[in-house]
């Protein structure tokens, strides 16, 4: 199966993954993949369902641990070394499927609990002046200062989408991971909140991976698309070159035939 490398394995590496076998229960689902994660770019990973899309995202957040091979981090080393994985996990921030707010707090209190790992779990003190301060910032960096005291039930789909990106935002992360967070959305509405979660952390700096079902979404947000199947890297590239054929290559005929994700977008 042709591995297509495009420009963006040119560039820094954020992560490296060499060779890597996971097993799920009884079965390996990642087979000796390898595969480099750029610095500051959005890389989206795509592939059939129960390929190991999310396998793969617990892989690179240090949750899952492969039997075999290597997940090190630029600057830092292996994640086997426990003192890594605990700094990579300090610099990780997620963004969860439709954002998974607490409707019962304001925008602000969801987004100090990106900070939980500051305070005392228990603590029933206030938030100290500073995250709190941190907080707001964060909102006032996504545009959503005016909200600050609003409950989330209160907040509309882009507004929450704001909130949970400033949530995770505010832990300054240097990797930013997303498995499916537009998935629960119709077509236009996933495509304009694509569209802001991109001008939004694209320019900072931090290095993004998101798992996306929809290949039109994909090609749209992506800096580099990673096509998976049976277990590896079937395709690697920038979007524009993730056309029919490199499509066929990663998804099965049957999903490519008929109304699936990968059938929506030709290039
Ligand atoms: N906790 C688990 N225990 C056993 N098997 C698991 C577990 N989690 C996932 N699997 C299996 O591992 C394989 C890969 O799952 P994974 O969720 O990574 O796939 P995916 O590509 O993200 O799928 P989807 O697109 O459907 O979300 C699947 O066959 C799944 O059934």
């Amino acid at each position: 199966m042709g591995v297509v490398q495009g420009p963006a394995q040119q560039t820094r590496p954020s992560l490296l993954l060499r060779d890597i076998q996971v097993h799920r229960g009884r079965q390996t689902v990642l087979k000796g993949l390898s595969l480099t994660i750029a610095t500051g770019a959005i890389t989206v990973i795509v592939g059939p369902s129960g390929v190991g899309k999310s396998t793969l995202m617990g892989v690179l957040n240090g949750l899952i641990r492969p039997v075999a091979g290597e997940v090190s981090v630029a600057g830092l080393g292996p994640l086997s070394d426990p003192g890594v994985l605990r700094e990579h996990r300090r610099r990780t921030a997620t963004v969860f499927q439709e954002h998974a707010l607490i409707d019962r707090l304001t925008a602000l209190d969801n987004v100090l609990l990106g900070m939980a790992d500051r305070r005392h779990p228990l603590s029933p003190l206030p938030w100290p002046a500073d995250l709190q301060r941190r907080a707001a910032q964060a909102l006032l960096e996504v545009g959503l200062l005016h909200r600050v005291n609003a409950r989330a039930d209160t907040l509309s789909g882009g507004e929450r989408q704001r909130v949970g990106i400033a949530r995770a935002l505010v832990r300054n992360p240097s990797l930013l991971l997303g498995d499916e967070p537009f998935s629960a959305v119709d077509p236009a509405l996933t495509r304009r909140l694509g569209d802001e979660f991109k001008s939004l952390v694209s320019g900072a700096g931090i290095t993004v991976v998101l798992v996306l079902h929809q290949i039109d979404i994909a090609r749209r947000l992506a800096d580099r698309i990673v096509g998976l199947a049976d277990g590896r890297v079937a395709f690697d590239g920038p979007p524009e070159t993730f056309d029919t054929a490199a499509q066929s290559r990663v998804f099965p005929r049957h999903e490519l035939q008929h109304d699936s994700p990968a059938s929506q977008s030709t290039s």
